[in-house]
């Protein structure tokens, strides 16, 4: 099967983006790993596949994988390639769109400076929602890592991520304790560790160890679960910069309850054509 794809990336964190609208496309683990293969197949973090919502106030609905093939439930970085491929490709003319994932209903916002704005909608900290917090709701908790305990943020944003707050992310442990968090027991559907750094109330830099991935140069849901934790830790004020490795995201929130806007860049890089 020829399947037609537009390679993008958001700040770095890189998709291979799927028309499966104008395209019948069967995807199975074992062929998103063989697209995210960056020896043997396309190379990406991320398989995007654009589809037809299901739900009648939804312009679209789209699907994401991570590079081992797993399916998740949201992706920032995604959601502003999203919504400059659907554009491209002419499967819409709308600047606002309202699309469905599994992390529930997105509304975007292309902007006039080629920005992409995302209601990321709220994030979720219940703690019957989150199978680590268990029976209590907290800023922080404490988690054994091999014997060291780390204090970590814990935040769905449909997907999960755990925060760690350090002093230089440039010597952060992303590569040692980020897998053994990613992993952890008390994390049974993996997670996504942020490394964070505040530099000032509206400043901060962030390094991701992703599910599924390993560190990436951005991660949308990460920086919006960043501004979350820090937030709560009444760490900076509603708006923040996060400079991540790729570039910097604007990530705005007021407080809980309310939704989580992320704002930036996405690229594409070329258009091509492969076999599946
Ligand atoms: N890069 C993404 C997040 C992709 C999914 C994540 N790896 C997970 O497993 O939840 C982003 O920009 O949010």
């Amino acid at each position: 099967m020829r399947v037609k794809f537009s390679k993008m990336h958001g700040l770095g964190n890189d998709f291979v983006m799927l028309d499966g609208i104008t395209q019948r496309i069967k995807l199975s683990p074992e062929k998103i790993r063989r697209l995210a293969d960056r020896h043997l197949g396309v190379g990406c973090d991320q398989v995007l596949l654009v589809e037809s919502p299901r739900n009648p106030d939804a312009d679209f609905r789209y699907r994401i994988f991570n590079a081992d093939g797993g399916e998740v439930e949201n992706c920032g970085n995604g959601a502003r390639c999203f919504a400059r491929f659907v554009r491209e490709r002419r499967l819409t003319g709308k600047k606002q769109l309202l699309v469905e994932t599994a992390a529930g209903m997105l509304e975007l916002n292309m902007l006039d400076n080629d920005q992409v704005s995302v209601d990321m909608g709220a994030p979720i900290l219940e703690p019957e929602q989150i199978p680590f917090a268990a029976d209590r709701r907290a800023e922080t908790y404490p988690l054994d890592v091999d014997g060291e305990v780390f204090t970590i943020g814990a935040v769905s944003m449909g997907n999960p991520h755990a925060v760690l707050l350090v002093d230089d992310v440039d010597s952060a442990p992303v590569h040692t304790i980020g897998p053994k968090i990613e992993s952890h027991e008390r994390f049974p559907q993996r997670v996504n560790v942020g490394f964070l750094q505040i530099e000032s109330r509206d400043r901060a830099r962030l390094r991701v160890f992703e599910r599924g991935v390993g560190e990436t140069r951005a991660c949308g849901t990460g920086a919006c679960a960043a501004m979350v934790s820090a937030r709560l830790r009444d760490l900076v004020d509603d708006s923040v910069e996060i400079e991540l490795p790729g570039g910097t995201l604007t990530i705005h929130w007021s407080g809980p309850g309310q939704p989580v806007t992320m704002t930036g860049p996405a690229t594409t890089v070329y258009h091509g054509q492969i076999i599946l």
